[in-house]
């Protein structure tokens, strides 16, 4: 017991320390930056520490040509005197077709790369770009207390278990498609972003109730972007609620599939050099979809539903929902908003991600 943090709240601390470009340690025998906020200040003092490694996932080794000896991560070894311009070109892609030559780069075999791995985690976590800059310390709980770190369990890193999502607030709210709509807002424990529920009616809780589990998308959802189909299906989703008096539509933060806004933008930034949405996720080191399902779950079980006919083109978001204990009693095709635009967007989700056209 005792006033401090605990694990989940010091992993919270960890995520906002990257964010600032303060390093954190791994209880373990590491301490990380997160290469997008490492700063030239810091890199400088790098230079008295020993057993300093660049680390990046597999997805971004592949458009390196390195080779991932740890399957899912490669450990690079950071050259003497290395300029912070080059560490940051090896994390982020834009400048890939310019400067497609950033090697030799020699990754690291053998060893436990539990560390490794955990950095990656927490740089995610933090919604920056997957690469992170490991430096292994002797005796990490003193450099922590001297250098006044955040210190977190590796494994902990590792496993940022879905956390408990409490019901904050809820009140009457008319919109358009329904005078009976109410927003119910819900708070995580671990400091992450909150979600939102909205509640059309009074459905019946001991029936599947008409839902849909809407992922953030800041530029189709409130700037009409004509790039994806969220728009028209958050406001297609709604009207049938709507229209049938009843059910329940999650709106989850979760934008740009679990990578956030800006990693987003890094993503449309590569479309427009003629990669698609999955590799141009990829070639930031992410994989397809970084979202956690769960949370949907666990806010649907928290008002009152087990089962659910949810509106969706997504197979996987069914299994997930079924694999978390809510029951989807149906699917119910969600096909509006296509257009010149989009139409190669959705023709490979179809493809690459098993979205039903
Ligand atoms: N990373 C990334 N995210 C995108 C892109 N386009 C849209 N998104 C995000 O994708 C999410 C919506 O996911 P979709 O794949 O359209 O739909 P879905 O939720 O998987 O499936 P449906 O239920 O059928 O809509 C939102 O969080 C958007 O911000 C993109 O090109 N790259
Ligand atoms: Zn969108």
């Amino acid at each position: 017991m005792g006033f401090g943090p605990n694990i989940v709240e010091r992993i919270a601390r960890a995520r906002a320390d990257l964010r600032m470009g303060v390093p954190v340690v791994l209880d373990g025998g590491a301490m990380m930056f997160a290469v997008e906020t490492l700063d030239q200040d810091r890199l400088n003092q790098l230079d008295d520490l020993t057993g300093v490694t660049l680390v990046i996932t597999s997805h971004r080794a592949k458009t390196l040509h390195v080779t991932p000896y740890d399957s899912d991560l490669a450990r690079i070894a950071l050259p003497h005197d290395v300029d912070l311009n080059w560490i940051r070109a090896i994390a982020d892609p834009a400048d890939d077709l310019n400067a497609p030559m950033k090697g030799p780069l020699r990754s690291e075999r053998g060893g436990d790369a539990t560390l490794h791995r955990a950095a990656i985690a927490l740089t995610k976590a933090a919604r920056l770009l997957p690469a992170a800059i490991v430096v292994q310390l002797n005796n990490a709980q003193a450099f922590a207390l001297t250098h006044n770190l955040t210190m977190v369990p590796a494994d902990a890193a590792l496993d940022q278990t879905m956390s408990p999502q409490h019901p904050i607030v809820a009140a009457r709210l008319p919109i358009e498609v329904s005078e009976a709509g109410r927003l119910h807002i819900f708070r995580p424990e671990d400091g992450a972003e909150e979600h939102y529920a909205v509640e059309i009616g009074k459905p019946d809780r001991s029936q599947p109730v008409l839902a849909r589990l809407h992922s953030a998308c800041f530029t189709g959802d409130v700037l009409g972007s004509l790039k994806c189909d969220c728009g028209p299906q958050l406001r297609g989703a709604l009207a049938q609620m709507g229209a049938e008096g009843q059910g329940v539509l999650l709106y989850l933060n979760q934008e740009g599939r679990g990578i956030g806004l800006t990693n987003k933008m890094r993503a449309y930034s590569l479309q427009d050099q003629g990669f698609d949405t999955v590799e141009a996720n990829h070639r930031l080191g992410f994989e397809d979809d970084e979202r956690d399902f769960r949370i949907g779950a666990e806010i649907l079980r928290k008002l009152g539903f087990a089962s659910v006919r949810l509106l969706t083109n997504n197979p996987n978001k069914v299994a997930r929902m079924q694999e978390s204990g809510i029951d989807v009693a149906e699917r119910v095709a969600l096909k509006v908003g296509e257009n010149r635009f989009n139409h190669h967007y959705l023709a490979t989700k179809a493809k690459k991600s098993g979205h039903l056209l």
